[in-house]
Order: C-alpha cells, then sequence, then structure tokens
C-alpha cells in the first residue's frame, strides 16, 4: 500500500493578502508542478480567495484554518463549510490544539465538524497531540486514543481515510524540539491502529502527518518514518524556499 505524501503548510495568523501573493509567487515556481506530493497551505481568511486565484491549475491546495459544524446561523465570528465550498479550497484544519487550547475547541466540537466537512466533499485535516505534562506522565496513548475515538466518532468507518491526521506534539510546536524519530514514529503507528480498529483497510490508507518544528533539516528523517505519511508544518512553512524544502524531502 502507498500512500500519498502529504505536505501542508500551517500559517496561523501570518501573512496580509500582499504577504500571501508573494509567497505564492514564490512557491509557485518550486512546487507548483510537483505531481508525486500533495501540498497545501493552510490559509487565513482573508487571504483564501486570493491565494486560490493565484494557485489555480498548480499543485499547490488552498485549506482553512477553521470552520464552524453548523450549517448557518447566530455564530457570530465563524464560517461555515458552504461558505469554504464556494472559495474552492480543498479542505481545512481542525482541532489544532491552539484552537483548542487558546479557543475552546473541544472533542465534541470536532466529533460534529468531521462529518459535515466531509459531507461538503471538502478534506479535513485533523490534529491531535498531548502536552509535554501528560507525555511525562505517561499518558500520551491515553490522550491520543480519546482525541482520536471521539474526534472521528461519527465519520463512517467507509470514510476514515479521507481525514488526513496530524500528529503535532505540543511540547514541539514552536519551540525548536522536534520529537525524535522513535516517538514521532511510535505516536503515528498508534493513531493509525486506532483508525484500523475501526476499518483495517482504512487504517492502511489513512495519512498521518507529523507537525511540530519540522525544518528542511530534519524533515528527511521524519517523512521516511514508516507511519509518517508528511508533514504539517508551521515556522518553517512560511518562507517559499524552506517550505519547497521539505516538499522535496517528502520525494520518494
Ligand atoms: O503547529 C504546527 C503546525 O500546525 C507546527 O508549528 P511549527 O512547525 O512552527 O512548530
Amino acid at each position: 500500500m502507498t500512500r500519498t505524501p502529504f505536505v501542508a503548510g500551517n500559517w496561523k495568523m501570518h501573512k496580509t493578502i500582499a504577504e500571501a501573493e508573494a509567497f505564492v509567487s514564490g512557491a509557485l515556481p518550486l512546487v507548483g508542478a510537483i505531481d508525486d506530493v500533495q501540498i497545501g497551505v493552510c490559509v487565513p481568511f482573508p487571504s483564501i480567495q486570493a491565494v486560490v486565484d493565484s494557485t489555480r491549475g498548480s499543485s499547490l491546495q488552498v485549506y482553512a484554518q477553521n470552520v464552524h459544524w453548523a450549517e448557518q446561523g447566530a455564530y457570530t465570528g465563524e464560517v461555515s463549510v458552504a461558505m469554504l465550498d464556494e472559495l474552492e479550497v480543498a479542505g481545512v484544519v481542525v482541532g489544532h490544539s491552539e484552537r483548542r487550547q487558546f479557543f475552546g475547541e473541544t472533542d465534541a466540537d470536532l466529533r460534529k465538524k468531521l462529518p459535515v466537512i466531509l459531507a461538503a466533499g471538502l478534506e479535513p485535516i485533523f490534529c491531535v497531540g498531548e502536552t509535554e505534562e501528560q507525555r511525562e506522565a505517561g499518558e500520551t496513548e491515553r490522550v491520543l486514543r480519546h482525541q482520536v475515538q471521539e474526534g472521528l466518532h461519527d465519520v463512517a468507518d467507509g470514510d476514515l481515510a479521507k481525514v488526513t491526521i496530524a500528529y503535532e506534539p505540543i511540547w514541539a510546536i514552536g519551540t525548536g524540539k522536534v520529537a525524535t524519530p522513535e516517538q514521532a514514529q511510535e505516536a503515528c503507528a498508534f493513531v493509525r491502529a486506532l483508525v484500523a480498529a475501526r476499518d483495517a483497510e482504512q487504517g492502511e490508507q489513512v495519512r498521518i502527518q507529523y507537525g511540530g518544528s519540522v525544518k528542511p533539516e530534519n524533515a528527511a528523517e521524519l517523512l521516511a518514518l514508516p507511519d509518517v505519511d508528511g508533514a504539517l508544518v508551521g515556522g518553517a512553512a512560511l518562507d517559499p524556499a524552506s517550505f519547497a524544502a521539505i516538499v522535496e524531502a517528502a520525494r520518494a
């Protein structure tokens, strides 16, 4: 079973429209025609239209960074899947630890969001990961099991592999403290086993990204791990050359 590697840059709250367009101009000559790696950028809402327009026809796909589960309604500040779909994004990141930590996104929210995203034909990147305290207390597997089982609870067995799961240990995000290859492999294999327990074939097919201080210098080693199918990249994805170097590391 070969899984197409998937490298996504998560810009978080970075880049104005002009800065986003400058990134695309720099990145397209480097990655715009690569077809053996799925490539995405997760863009703040205001720049999505501009980035969709400037990447149309290229390999660079556009993802949003949040979505609400309701079809529409009185949810000030939120955005629906229909609104994202209209923008022609490929998908959306949900459950990022920053959204869980700072904006109160819960496993119960994710349980509602994932089926709605899939029903709209969009691709979710679903983030999970433990804190440093939880790892030190030996709770990594318990935490991952809870997050994965709850988040995917209402996704049909046959749709599980339409979700990309990003394993992002919180202690490795933005800290320069990357997981060791052993830690990354062990956690990603554990996440895959959780999906396989629902459906063996979907477990084989589901893509699992590692995220947390991925850089051009450490990407090749992480991306070569058997259960790591790509990367979700923060800081190193803000610059086109460094993002492209990580994409290159994912090529066979
Ligand atoms: O949170 C991340 C991607 O979603 C990882 O961020 P860094 O690559 O900056 O550690």
